[in-house]
């Protein structure tokens, strides 16, 4: 089911709320009237005030079938992201609507066997198309089916055209594929857990590989847009925004702007992702076979004003998580790459595209297209190109929330803990950590989504890593180093150098959170017990850098410098930490 078919659905009829035998035990008086809001439709759920979140979540699961970690909750602009937190932790009391937002995997598990006995594994973006899986197929089913033009898939009796969706094919999950390669392969088709299971019978075998799916670009044709500041003339746009012309954009980032226009130009459509909050479009190459970008426009962030997934306009301009604004999400995503810098030193001076923690690259741009959300229709965009972040697609088998973390190498979590430590993210879900490859074949964790990242407070931070068995474990020299030779001044004026007139509650936000980390290094402390200062337990409960931030705010005279506010801050942190570490 897509989210399309889920906005379709009509509002139930019959309340999932409490049958009688259910609220026995419990003072009737506590049972409250809510209405879940889903794209649009509202359904009445009745919940006692005293009901975890994860229960309402479950009672979700078992009414509508959205399994709890594929559903966010959002009430009164704020997420209700502490599944044990309960409902009226967070104000919710009767009549109230609750916003569902689902969470539906991009991918799809697709298992081929062949008839040899060989075995593949694969993920296919329930957006990419019949050609695209005709390449996967080929790449992975090197000497089984061998080329792309040899296959023919039928569903059902039908010939599947190379331009139909995976997802559209996968609407029928009783459906049965049919691969007939020209010399009499075939593949059945089997659902698998809601995914498919494709069985490859081949009758002969051939070496030869097809590259065509990672074949080299055509680098003819470059992106003019950053130098011409031509307006756009076209059916679509795109060019960088490049605040401060002394920023020298990286070739990475040049790279994946001419490809990601090339696409564009060539017809390539946006695919609009179904997980996620807000509006994000995955852009395509020339052949429109291979994803390179992923655009997050500012205007459709979650309560942002053309947010295409139901949520509410935010009243006061504040967003999902505390201490962030509706539409500043992509020049944190921005400044989350800007921010990572590798291990040899700032990305300035050593050339380097990827940082310590992996932060896929990513630009500010302008762009255009009518695929994306344009409530007040395509004439009045045309006026209005979209400002958001765009980021290198990264090769992914999924994220970590459908992996158990007991895979994830000690190193790859250490990283992002120390990124997210120093960020005070607000947003560090499982889901937001793809699981990839390195060059060597090895797991690689890739951080993405930090829209939430340098809030104005520590309220909201959260870090799923924190319940990961290598937060246990100390940080290895290399890494302590590198933690080390951090310096929030530095990094506050590279942000302004970028373009980011930073303001002074998010610029405290990281030279606290710095802070915090080079302390709790200095004194041996794990990331778990370092991420623990940052994170309330639960939602009613200051954590201990808030209590750190509330008393150094109490022992100040107004009018009081920042210098000395920082240093009362330092002093209050290291009693703290030296208590701890008694
Ligand atoms: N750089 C990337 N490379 C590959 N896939 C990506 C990348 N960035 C995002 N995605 C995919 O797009 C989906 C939606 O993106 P993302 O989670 O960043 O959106 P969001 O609306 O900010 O989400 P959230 O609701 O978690 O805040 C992700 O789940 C992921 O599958």
């Amino acid at each position: 089911m897509s989210v399309a078919d889920i906005a379709l659905s009509p509002v139930r009829r019959q309340s999932p709320g409490y049958c009688s035998g259910r609220i026995t035990g419990h003072s009737k008086n506590e049972s409250i009237l809510l209405y879940l809001s889903v794209s649009g439709s509202f359904m009445p759920i009745r919940v006692l005030e005293t009901d975890s979140i994860e229960s309402v979540k479950l009672r979700i699961q078992t009414y509508k079938g959205f399994v709890v970690k594929k559903q966010k909750l959002v009430y009164g602009g704020r997420e209700l992201a502490r599944n044990d937190s309960l409902v009226k932790d967070y104000g919710v009391t009767g009549g109230n609507v609750l916003h569902l937002v689902l969470k539906l995997s991009d991918l799809l598990l697709i298992t081929v066997k062949t008839s040899c006995g060989k075995e593949f594994e694969f993920h296919v973006d329930r957006h990419q198309n019949v050609a695209y899986l005709k390449q996967r197929i080929a790449k992975k089913g090197q000497g089984v089916v061998d080329d792309v033009d040899g296959q023919d898939l039928f569903c059902q009796g039908e010939k599947l055209d190379d331009q139909r969706l995976i997802d559209d094919i996968r609407k029928d999950n009783d459906a049965v594929i049919h691969l007939l390669v020209q010399k009499s392969a075939k593949v059945r088709a089997k659902p698998v857990n809601k995914d498919f299971e494709l069985s490859v019978v081949a009758a002969s075998t051939n070496d030869e590989r097809s590259d065509i799916l990672e074949g080299g670009q055509d680098r003819s044709n470059d992106f003019q847009g950053a130098t011409t500041n031509e307006p756009p003339v076209r059916d679509f746009w795109l060019e960088p925004v490049i605040v401060n012309p002394k920023v020298k954009l990286s070739s990475a980032v040049w790279d994946m702007l001419n490809t990601t226009f090339d696409g564009l130009k060539k017809g390539s459509q946006p695919v609009r992702s179904s997980e996620g909050t807000g509006g994000t479009y995955f852009m395509q190459d020339q052949s429109g076979s291979k994803f390179i970008s992923v655009f997050k426009p500012m205007d459709e962030e979650p309560m942002a004003v053309n947010n295409p997934r139901g949520l509410p306009v935010s009243s006061n301009g504040e967003g999902l998580k505390s201490g962030t604004r509706v539409g500043e999400g992509a020049l944190r995503e921005v400044a989350a790459y800007i921010l990572d810098h590798p291990k040899s030193g700032p990305r300035s001076l050593s050339g380097e595209v990827m940082g310590f923690a992996g932060v896929p690259p990513t630009a500010m741009i302008r762009c255009l297209h009518q695929v994306f959300n344009h409530p007040d229709g395509y004439e009045y965009a045309l006026k209005n190109v979209k400002i958001g972040s765009l980021q290198m697609f990264m090769n992914n088998s999924g994220n970590c929330e459908d992996i158990g973390p007991g895979a994830f190498p000690v190193e790859e979590v250490h990283k992002i803990s120390v990124f997210d430590i120093r960020m005070a993210n607000a947003d560090r879900h499982a889901g937001n950590i793809l699981v990839g490859k390195g060059d060597e074949g090895q797991t690689v964790l890739i951080p993405i989504d930090h829209g939430y990242c340098l809030p104005e407070n520590f309220e909201d931070c959260t870090f799923d890593w924190l319940y990961w068995p290598q937060a246990r474990q100390p940080y290895s020299r290399e890494t302590i180093d590198y933690i080390k030779s951090l310096d929030a001044e530095q990094d506050i004026a590279l942000l302004q150098f970028h373009g980011w007139n930073v303001p002074l509650e998010c610029a405290r936000t990281l030279r606290i959170s710095t802070m915090l980390l080079k302390k709790g290094v200095e004194k041996g402390l794990t990331p778990f017990a370092i991420g623990s200062i940052m994170c309330r337990v639960n939602i009613n409960k200051e954590s201990m850098i808030e209590e750190i931030v509330r008393e150094a705010y109490d022992s100040l005279l107004p009018g009081m410098s920042e210098a000395a506010f920082l240093e009362a801050v330092s002093d209050i942190m290291d009693s703290r930490l030296d208590k701890l570490t008694k």
